[in-house]
């Protein structure tokens, strides 16, 4: 059997830093939501065998969108944390997908991710023994607060980078590293640290520092304007 690539959307979040009353997932984009620009990318790459959203149990929104009925996209309930939703997402695709096709997790906050960065990810990591994620090197001097909001060290950032996604690693790795993470009560906040955690190293590839996560209310016009640039709208 030829080693298949699923898609991960963990899709389940509230928002809370966006302060807004609709989840950031669902929140408009040029005439889209979010969630829609993220979906389209892995719905229409024919290397992708299929897509699985985690949502949040109340969530109203789904059903409008252009993906709630594609033949592609099923859903998966959401967990307590992003880790709890992709757990629950890999458990969807028990019965179709195998222990060594790859998945590749990546935030359905995150829609200006660009097709080139998608494929050079997957081109750099098919034969990889651990799998690995996008990235980008830290580009600022790199401050660690002590009390009071006062310096304590600076930090060496000759080998820091900002973990993006999507992070890919094999399904039957991640499910046990995940499962691993959350009975030690660890719950990582990316994929890569349920691998890490059993001592192995995820490869970091470079991408385009425009694959924001939209996080804070200023993070929407500035994902519009990253869109314009990369002329998807
Ligand atoms: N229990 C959760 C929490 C987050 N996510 C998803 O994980 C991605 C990254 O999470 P984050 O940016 O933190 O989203 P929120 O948790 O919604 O944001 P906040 O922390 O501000 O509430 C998002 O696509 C979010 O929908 C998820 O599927 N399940
Ligand atoms: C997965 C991630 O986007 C990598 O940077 C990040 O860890 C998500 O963190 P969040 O707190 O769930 O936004």
């Amino acid at each position: 059997m030829t080693t298949r690539l699923w898609a991960i959307l963990p899709a389940a979040g509230v928002g809370r830093r966006m302060g807004s009353a609709v989840p950031k997932q669902y929140l408009e984009l040029a005439s889209r939501t979010v969630i829609e620009h993220t979906l389209e990318l892995f719905v229409d790459h024919a290397r992708i065998a299929g897509v699985v959203v985690a949502l949040g149990v109340e969530d109203g929104y789904w059903e409008a969108t252009a993906y709630a009925t594609h033949p592609k996209v099923r859903r998966a309930p959401g967990g307590a944390e992003r880790c709890h939703s992709v757990l629950n997402a890999l458990a969807a695709l028990d019965g179709q997908a195998d222990a060594d096709d790859w998945v590749l997790v990546h935030d359905a906050a995150r829609p200006c991710l660009r097709l080139d960065d998608l494929e050079r990810l997957i081109d750099g990591l098919l034969d990889d023994d651990v799998g690995g994620l996008l990235g980008i090197p830290v580009r600022d001097t790199m401050k660690r607060a002590g009390s009071g909001e006062r310096i304590d060290t600076t930090v060496d950032r000759s080998s820091l980078w900002h973990a993006y996604t999507p992070q890919m690693f094999r399904l039957g790795l991640l499910r046990r590293a995940l499962h691993e993470a959350l009975e030690a009560g660890d719950l990582v906040t990316d994929d890569a640290s349920a691998i890490e955690r059993l001592g192995l190293a995820p490869r970091l590839i470079e991408g385009h520092a425009d694959n924001i996560k939209i996080t804070r209310a200023e993070d929407l016009p500035l994902a519009h304007f990253h869109l314009q640039r990369q002329g998807r709208i």
